[in-house]
């Protein structure tokens, strides 16, 4: 189905009633994600690792650490238990690193219901295998497809868990489920898409926090809004030839898991991956930056898996390129910048720079213009 004409799933709590979905993993996203799926009308158990933030959660109604300031819903269960945090839970959202989620996975498995389907909500890539989050699902627990579902959008946890409004994406291959997903994960400031991109959406979030690196960098260097929305521009085109490589949709990338969290995690003081961008544009060291972070910045570990397998591909991604540069010190921050990355003998057309194979974004365009006809 095309996701240029996505249905859309409305907040209706009533939907929702008795409606048993638990959240893997405490932390930022994984706290927010628990209260909107609570305000929307489900029965929530949220999983945290350490026993002293679940109590907090679930006595204090606060996850002090990563959401200070904000209340949590008062029929919001926390534990630190996974089986009594699985059971009976249909939907399992999955809110932990990118690293650690097979561990995870492994950990959960025995209590997991045999009809639940497993929703990750984590933006990165396994660094060892260069497998998307979906991927790491189906190759540890041999699940089906109409098992796995991803949540994808411009998502800053602490805005939504001050209830600004805001969209994102459920997707998994079979539309009902993705559906189903949608219903839960749809509260009265959170309004949840469909597509069955499952791809496209995963990748859209994996890829822009490699372009917020971007941004952050020369943020920290001082470069002014030319530069940033020079690489957000070709940062999209560069998400985009990838993720169509890798077999997605490319309206997806226009969507909010693509264009919609490139914005907001480019702009946001609030992004962890720009944060950590900034700090090295400054002249901080990858592992000075590491120990200033106290949260998860997913596009430091993204950049080299996602390079392999651009590599493999045979997509060219100057900024990403430049990106792991800079990380590894081999360039100087004030020197990555998208004017670097075109040393052609004869200038190219936009649209086909970054690498592209010029008919591809012919063909791309075509295809958008009449899907939406
Ligand atoms: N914070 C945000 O605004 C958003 C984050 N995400 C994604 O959600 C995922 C989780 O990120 P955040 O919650 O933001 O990170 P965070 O840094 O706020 O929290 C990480 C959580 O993972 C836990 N953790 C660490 N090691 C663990 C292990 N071995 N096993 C289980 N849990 C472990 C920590 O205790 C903490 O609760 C990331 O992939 C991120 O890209 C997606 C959308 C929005
Ligand atoms: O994914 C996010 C917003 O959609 C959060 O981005 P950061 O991980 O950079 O904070």
């Amino acid at each position: 189905m095309s996701t240029g004409q996505i249905p859309v799933v409305t907040a209706n709590t009533s939907r929702n009633r008795g409606r048993k979905v638990a959240v893997i993993g405490a932390g930022s996203w994984g706290t927010t994600f628990a209260k909107i799926l609570s305000d929307a009308g489900c029965d929530v158990t949220l999983w945290a690792r350490r026993p002293e933030v679940a109590k907090e959660i679930q006595v204090g109604r606060r996850n002090s650490q990563y959401l200070p300031g904000i209340n949590l819903p008062k029929r919001l269960k926390a534990t630190s238990d996974l089986q009594t945090a699985l059971r009976g839970a249909r939907l399992v959202f999955l809110a932990v690193p990118s690293q650690t989620l097979r561990q995870n996975l492994l950990d959960i498995e025995p209590f997991l219901d045999r009809r639940s389907v497993l929703v990750s909500l984590v933006k990165g890539v396994e660094k060892t295998t260069t497998m998307r989050m979906s991927e790491v699902i189906a190759d540890t627990l041999d699940l089906d497809p109409e098992r796995i579902g991803v949540v994808s959008g411009p998502n800053i946890a602490l805005e939504i868990a001050k209830e600004q409004p805001t969209g994102a994406v459920a997707s998994c291959a079979e539309l009902s489920v993705a559906q189903e997903i949608a219903t839960a994960a749809s509260a009265p400031y959170f309004r949840t898409y469909v597509n069955t991109d499952v791809t496209g959406t995963e990748l859209g979030g994996v890829l822009k926090n490699l372009i917020a690196l971007a941004i952050g960098i020369v943020d920290g260097v001082g470069y002014g809004e030319n530069t940033k929305a020079a690489i957000i521009t070709r940062g999209l085109a560069e998400m985009t030839e990838f993720a169509v490589a890798s077999g997605a949709d490319p309206v997806t990338l226009s969507g909010l898991a693509g264009l919609g969290d490139l914005i907001a995690t480019c702009q946001s003081p609030l992004s962890r991956n720009n944060t950590a961008g900034r700090l090295i544009g400054q002249g901080y060291t990858q592992e000075e930056t590491k120990e200033q972070m106290q949260q998860v910045a997913e596009g430091i570990t993204s950049v080299a898996p996602v390079l392999e397998l651009a590599r493999e591909r045979g997509i060219v991604m100057p900024i990403v390129e430049q990106v792991e540069m800079v990380l590894s010190g081999r360039m100087a921050p004030k020197n990555l910048g998208p004017h670097l990355a075109t040393e052609d003998d004869v200038p190219r057309a936009e649209l086909s720079l970054g690498g592209g194979k010029p008919g591809r974004w012919r063909r791309m365009l075509d295809w958008m213009k009449g899907s939406n006809s």
